[in-house]
């Protein structure tokens, strides 16, 4: 299959991008004009680095306001076309996209505009070139694909074709389905683009908020579907108009495209039958079963530390690695592991980022599909020498450049804690407090970084995006959305921070990069843990009075059970079908790490959003320079 994208979807100078995008493995480019007139450089040379970089242009675009225009701009508009056509042969592409018409003289008709089509066909196919035309949503008489269909339907020549955008099918609320009907080998060329829905105007949309396909909430595998279906065997390409990835990092842009494709076309592979997509053959997208293990980088003194905490929250110690320095931790499904290592990848995490979280296992069926997956979502897999009577585990680098391991059920990995760890001698005393298991991890990073790492877990786990949520703190905004499997097995929610001021923005800061800010432990009895923990010397964060106040107020809470709220420190949500959600937090360890503990009851299923600003304010009144130090 041949991929392209549009040079406007990325950031950076021509040579910047085009690097980009041939690194990232697409076949070619959409030459946006502006990024070509704004190059100092001839079209042939334009032409030749685009092939010195093994790519190929496969579309000039845009070219705007040709069909259905009085004289004298139509005659006008055909010069304006051969003057095209005369840079698009030293460029070295034979597309041309045409968009409808925006201009306020343009006099529709849809006889009109396939006439003057017919003509700038023939004037095309003279030159060996071809021309495909494209409804804008906001064309002035054009704004729907099946117009623009029935034009070139009407025109009737072999260089005249259909573009397609799925933006401008999608935004505008049209059936993808009425794609169906047309003929595959009238297609002349395909555009993609998600969007978040946004009530807004159509223009602005989508000059501004378009991102990769699985980005947004637009359906884009129905428009790519039904296009599919038509027989079409041409260019899918990306063209991605969006502020924030015009100032991005090129290179992560462009994977993150072609990412969004290849889960796109093999998702279209599985559900449209009768299609033949020619991408790599590849696992579908992976079941997670949850989180096996956080492992923390630490050095010694801070692993004490570490290991001191862990216990007071109930965890024995429970195996120390055959040949490494590295400590198990153990209580209910959770798995601890703190990494005191002088060498290998969790020393080098640890001179980056200080004390923190820097590997993650999660159970999968099988390890090595797994890592396939991620390896046809263009991740680069982990590896590092595996030492004596270690198992290899496969895995790959996520967030921040933390690693995600992967253990399955069915291979030796299954075994990794009785393989890899000696049980401590004798296992300490457990002061289990019911913590039974990993019900999610909060990953901080910078907000641009949120749409990749939200588009990794999606290409490679079969989960969903919940929608995201603004949180307030005092320093600003912070912006949150969860990734989880449909049972609630894994669940992620990944924080975006707008600025340092935050909590989140100063754990950025602070700890050199993302990285996970919290663990939430679940419990079957809040009230219980709380007690235990209480005994074992653990202080929660303390609530504000003013909330608990509200809180009985707004769900007419018995005073009691309030009371009973108030005392711990617990905050209270609730769902519309009655489920309820507990959380009891930990104080910031070092620069805004922390823990938190919840209680799910009657199939509650999100985080607590609506507590998230006053846990905020409570932990900026707490934040205090020591406890889990950095390095
Ligand atoms: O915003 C525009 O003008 C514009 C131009 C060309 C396209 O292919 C498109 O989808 C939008
Ligand atoms: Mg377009």
């Amino acid at each position: 299959m041949k991929t392209a994208i549009a040079t406007v979807s990325i950031s950076g100078d021509f040579t910047e991008k085009l690097a980009a995008i041939a690194k990232a493995g697409f076949s070619g480019i959409e030459i946006f004009e502006n990024d070509f007139l704004a190059f100092d450089g001839g079209p042939r040379e334009v032409g030749r680095m685009v092939r010195d970089h093994g790519l190929e242009i496969s579309l000039y675009q845009p070219f705007r306001d040709f069909e259905g225009m009085p004289e004298p701009q139509r005659q006008r508009g055909f010069d304006r076309a051969e003057r095209k056509f005369d840079v698009m042969e030293e460029l070295g592409t034979d597309l041309m996209l045409v968009c409808s018409n925006v201009s306020p003289i343009s006099l529709g008709g849809i006889d009109r505009a396939a006439a003057d089509f017919a003509e700038l066909g023939e004037r095309a196919q003279k030159r060996g070139l071809k021309v495909g035309y494209e409804a804008l949503a906001w064309g002035r008489h054009v704004s729907d694909h099946r117009d623009a269909w029935e034009i070139v339907r009407r025109a009737d020549h072999p260089a005249v074709g259909l573009v397609l955008d799925s933006f401008h099918t999608l935004a505008r609320g049209i059936d993808p389905e009425t794609i169906r009907r047309i003929p595959g080998d009238r297609i002349a060329f395909i555009q993609l683009a998600d969007a978040p829905k946004i009530d807004m105007d159509l223009l602005y949309w989508s000059r501004h908020f378009r991102n990769m396909p699985g980005e947004g909430d637009l359906d884009v595998p129905a428009f790519m579907r039904a296009v599919m279906a038509t027989g079409y065997t041409g260019v899918v390409s990306l063209e991605i108009f969006n502020d924030q990835f015009r100032g991005g990092s090129p290179k992560s842009i462009a994977i993150d495209g072609y990412r969004s494709l290849m889960n796109l076309m093999d998702g279209v592979r599985r559900d449209e039958p009768g299609v033949a997509i020619d991408i790599p053959d590849m696992p579908p997208r992976i079941e997670a079963g949850g989180i096996e293990f956080v492992e923390f980088t630490a050095d010694e003194a801070e692993a004490e530390e570490l290991g001191g905490l862990f216990t007071a929250m109930g965890f024995a110690k429970a195996g120390q690695h055959v040949t490494k320095d590295v400590t198990l931790y153990r209580q209910g499904e959770i798995n601890l592991v703190v990494n005191t290592e002088r060498e290998g990848f969790a020393h080098s995490a640890y001179l980056v980022h200080g004390t923190s979280v820097c590997d993650i296992g999660l159970k999968v069926e099988d390890a090595e599909a797994t890592l396939t997956r991620a390896r046809a979502m263009k991740v680069e897999p982990f590896e590092q020498p595996v030492g004596p009577g270690e198992l290899k585990i496969p895995a790959i680098r996520g967030v921040g450049g933390g690693l995600v391991h992967f253990l399955d059920a069915t291979s030796d990995l299954r075994n990794v804690w009785d393989v890899e760890f000696r049980t401590a001698e004798p296992v300490e005393a457990s002061g289990d407090a019911g913590l039974t298991r990993i019900d999610h991890l909060a990953q901080t990073m910078n907000y641009e970084e949120m749409l990749t790492w939200a588009l990794f877990y999606t290409a490679i786990f079969e989960t969903r995006r919940t929608p995201m949520v603004d949180i307030v703190d005092p320093g600003g905004l912070v912006r949150s959305q969860a990734i989880e499997t449909a049972d609630g097995a894994l669940r992620i929610t990944l924080n975006g921070a707008e600025n340092r001021k935050t909590l989140a923005g100063h754990f950025i800061a602070e700890s050199f990069g993302s990285s996970v800010q919290h663990i939430a432990f679940q419990t079957g009895d809040i009230f219980a843990t709380a007690e235990r923990l209480k005994q074992a010397g653990f202080r929660p964060l303390a609530i504000s009075q003013n909330y608990y106040d509200d809180l009985e107020a707004r769900f007419g809470l018995e005073p009691d059970f309030a009371d009973r709220l108030r005392a711990e420190n617990i905050l209270y949500d609730r769902d519309g079908e009655g489920g309820e959600y507990f959380q009891l937090y930990s104080p910031n360890y070092g620069e805004g790490f922390f823990f938190e503990i919840v209680e799910r009851r009657g199939g509650y299923d999100g985080y607590g959003a609506a507590n998230a600003q006053f846990r905020i304010a409570a932990q900026k009144r707490s934040l205090r320079p020591r406890g889990m130090p950095r390095g």
